[in-house]
Order: structure tokens, then C-alpha cells, then sequence
């Protein structure tokens, strides 16, 4: 990580205030990104190197409503083959870089019944049903504790100004639950059923190692979910990701507004 960390802090200009993780179809957020400096992952040392369509594969470093951010331009999931240590392995990064907040953004199916495709949600909770936990092995006394407290993963002061700046920015801001399992397969509507009774409003294939990992190194978090799809649809139809990709361009323009007001 400390080779990584000194490879990336020379292409710095200054430490960024926030990191911002742009999941799939986010990429618009790039656009806003002033005097950017960016590193392709490939030349990243030790880094992993996505493969998903809609995640291009860069560190992007640039200034939103001036203030210095480092935006994570593609992210990698368990289910592309890495372990979930390579998958949170930018966001103990980040934070050794000296990075003290993280904003994440994923594409979603929506659980909850109320919820339509262009939906934000704002992630008040999540539930990990990853086969794997990214904090198993020895732990790293300096990044965290062996047993970190999850009863408040995200930084609650900075969700509640989420929550008034989307009402001031007239941004309908859904609140609920993210569920994280390992994809690349969708739900079965069993599977649906069950997630609903669990409790979870949006489920994904992302997201959740990130917040475990984050939260154990003691960084402030905020996570929005695009809803890029009903997971049973109230019309039958055939899930596919390139409709994932674009309802996500559509609606993270939303998304890309709320960021810019927040950060
Ligand atoms: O990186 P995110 O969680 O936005 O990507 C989602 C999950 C899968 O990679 C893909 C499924 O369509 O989109
Ligand atoms: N697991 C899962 N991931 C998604 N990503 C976008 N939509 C979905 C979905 O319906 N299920």
C-alpha cells in the first residue's frame, strides 16, 4: 500500500478533502472535475484494473466547486474474480493518502416496491451478503480495530446534510437499505422476496466491502444508490446492463448535481 500511496501522492497537486467512488454509468462527474490530473490504473502500482463495461479505469484527481477531490473512475468487484482485499485495496489507499471522506455511488435494483427506475436513494444501512468480508486475516492495527462497531456505518451529520441540500436542490432523495451480494447472476424472484424480508430497499454487487473497510479505518462516509431497474418489474422484461448503464447516465445526472451541492 505505502508504494502504491507514494506512486499516487506525486501526481497530487494537494490532498484531496473528499474521494468520490462513481459506480456504473457515474462517469458524468468527470466532466465537472477542473484541472484534472489522471492516472490510469495500469500504471498504478499494485493496483487492480476493472474490466466492466461503464467503468473506464482511472484515478481522477480535479477540483468541484474548488475544493479537492480524488474520484475513482471504475471500481472493481468481487465478482470479476478479485478477493474482497483487492476490491477495498483503493480505499485503504485513499484514506493513507490522508483522504478523511468517502462519497460512494453504485447502480441499484430496487426492493422496495415504491421505488421506480431514476430513483437516488440515499443509504442509510447496509446488509453485507458477500461470501467473504474484507477485514478477515490478520488485522492492521494502524489502519483499525480487530472488531470494528458497524451500528453506524455513515457519517450521520454529513447524511443529514445530504438529505437538506437534495431538498433544497428540489432532488426527490429516496432513504433506505443496501443489500450487497457477489453477482455477476441477477435475482432469482425467491431470492427477491427474501431480500425484501430482510430488509433491503436496493440490492447491488457492490458497495458494501467498500463501507466495511472505510468505516474500520474511521473515514466519513455517504453512499447514494441510482435505481436503475425494478428487480420484479411491474411489466415483464429481460434485466440487461446495458439498460442498467444508461438508466445510470440518465439519472446520475441527479446524482452528479447532489455530489457538486455536497462536496
Ligand atoms: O459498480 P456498480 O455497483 O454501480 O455496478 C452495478 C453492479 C454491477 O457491476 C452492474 C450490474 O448491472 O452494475
Ligand atoms: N444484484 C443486482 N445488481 C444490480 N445492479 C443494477 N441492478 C441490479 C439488480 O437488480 N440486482
Amino acid at each position: 500500500m505505502q508504494e502504491t500511496v507514494d506512486f499516487i501522492s506525486e501526481f497530487l497537486p494537494e490532498i484531496p478533502g473528499v474521494a468520490i467512488i462513481l459506480g456504473s454509468g457515474l462517469g458524468g462527474l468527470v466532466n465537472e472535475l477542473e484541472g484534472q490530473v489522471s492516472i490510469p490504473y495500469e500504471k498504478i502500482p499494485q493496483f487492480p484494473v476493472s474490466t466492466v463495461e461503464g467503468h473506464s479505469g482511472q484515478l481522477i484527481f480535479g477540483y468541484l466547486n474548488k475544493l479537492p477531490v480524488l474520484a475513482m473512475s471504475g471500481r472493481f468487484h468481487y465478482y470479476e474474480g478479485y478477493s474482497l482485499n483487492e476490491v477495498v485495496f483503493p480505499v485503504r489507499v485513499m484514506k493513507l493518502l490522508g483522504i478523511e471522506r468517502l462519497i460512494v455511488t453504485n447502480a441499484a435494483g430496487g426492493l422496495n416496491p415504491e421505488f421506480e427506475a431514476g430513483d437516488l436513494m440515499l443509504i442509510e444501512d447496509i446488509i453485507s451478503l458477500m461470501p467473504d468480508n474484507p477485514l478477515r486475516g490478520k488485522n492492521e492495527d494502524n489502519l483499525g480495530p480487530r472488531f470494528p462497531d458497524m451500528s453506524e456505518p455513515f457519517d450521520l451529520g454529513w447524511t443529514e446534510k445530504a438529505k437538506n441540500i437534495a431538498k433544497d436542490m428540489n432532488i426527490d432523495l429516496r432513504t433506505g437499505v443496501y443489500v450487497g451480494l457477489q453477482g455477476p447472476k441477477l435475482e432469482t424472484k425467491a431470492e427477491i422476496r427474501y431480500l425484501r424480508i430482510i430488509g433491503g430497499d436496493a440490492v447491488g454487487m457492490s458497495t458494501v466491502s467498500e463501507i466495511i473497510a472505510a468505516h474500520h479505518m474511521g473515514m466519513k462516509v455517504i453512499a447514494f444508490s441510482v435505481i436503475t431497474n425494478e428487480s420484479i418489474p411491474k411489466v415483464k422484461k429481460e434485466f440487461t446492463h446495458q439498460e442498467v448503464v444508461e438508466v445510470a447516465n440518465r439519472a446520475g445526472e441527479k446524482l452528479v448535481r447532489l455530489v457538486k451541492g455536497i462536496v
